[in-house]
């Protein structure tokens, strides 16, 4: 099994500020991926600026789009995304065009399993459809009401898709072991590195537990 990658949730609405993190925690992560409200608040010149300074990590935009998939899509992925995410709750219609756009970009696509009623049959679908990613998230919403990710991602790995499972919801030092012993190949991590004291020591621990939980 390869190691999991780790993902570095960048949520900050503040175009500088997002930089700057992104340069303190490079050393210790796979991916950035600009969040919703971050892409949403500072759009295309953001993703270009990480691609010039960051050709060692891959970039998801964190777009969930829910409609006209192809053509919100092309635009980020022509300005240097490596992966775009779709929602699941959009259906197939919406997930093939963003699985379009990222064809002629040779890029990929991550379908967000948030909010999905039946997860199980979605990362069947978007397996089937093309998708290289699924991702089991607990959104921040969900997460402030108690929810977790944990036993959606178990079910989701357990069906041994042709796909990269990705997790997110909360993901912190003490819970990386049990994401990686559950089957995660993506390990998406946000508030439990930009909250902390200091960003880069908490991604280096991140690195630490991940690599070590890998091995
Ligand atoms: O995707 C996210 C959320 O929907 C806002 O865009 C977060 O980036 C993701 O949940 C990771 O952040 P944490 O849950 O704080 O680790």
């Amino acid at each position: 099994m390869a190691k999991p990658l780790i993902q570095m949730a960048l949520d900050s609405l503040d175009f500088d500020a997002t930089v700057a993190l992104a340069d303190q925690v490079a050393p210790y992560v796979d991916i950035f991926e600009i969040g919703t409200p971050c892409i949403k608040y500072n759009g295309l010149k953001l993703v270009e600026e990480l691609r010039a300074r960051f050709p060692n990590q891959l970039i998801l935009v964190d777009l969930k789009t829910m409609d006209a998939g192809e053509y919100e899509a092309t635009p980020f992925y022509a300005a240097g995304a490596d992966i775009c995410t779709v929602l699941g709750v959009s259906g197939l219609a919406t997930i093939g065009g963003v699985i379009n756009a990222a064809k002629a970009h040779n890029a990929e696509v991550q379908v967000d399993l948030i909010n999905v009623p039946n997860k199980v049959e979605c990362a069947r679908a978007s397996a089937e459809a093309g998708a290289q990613i699924v991702g089991v998230h607990t959104g921040l919403d969900a997460q402030a009401a108690g929810q977790t990710p944990f036993g959606d991602l178990q079910d989701i790995s357990d069906l041994g898709l042709d796909v990269r499972v990705s997790v997110a919801g909360g993901i912190k030092q003490s819970t990386v072991q049990q994401v990686v012993e559950a089957g995660a190949d993506i390990i998406v991590v946000g508030a439990a590195i930009y909250g902390a004291p200091s960003p880069a020591e908490a991604a280096r621990e991140i690195r630490e537990l991940v690599d070590a939980a890998g091995a």
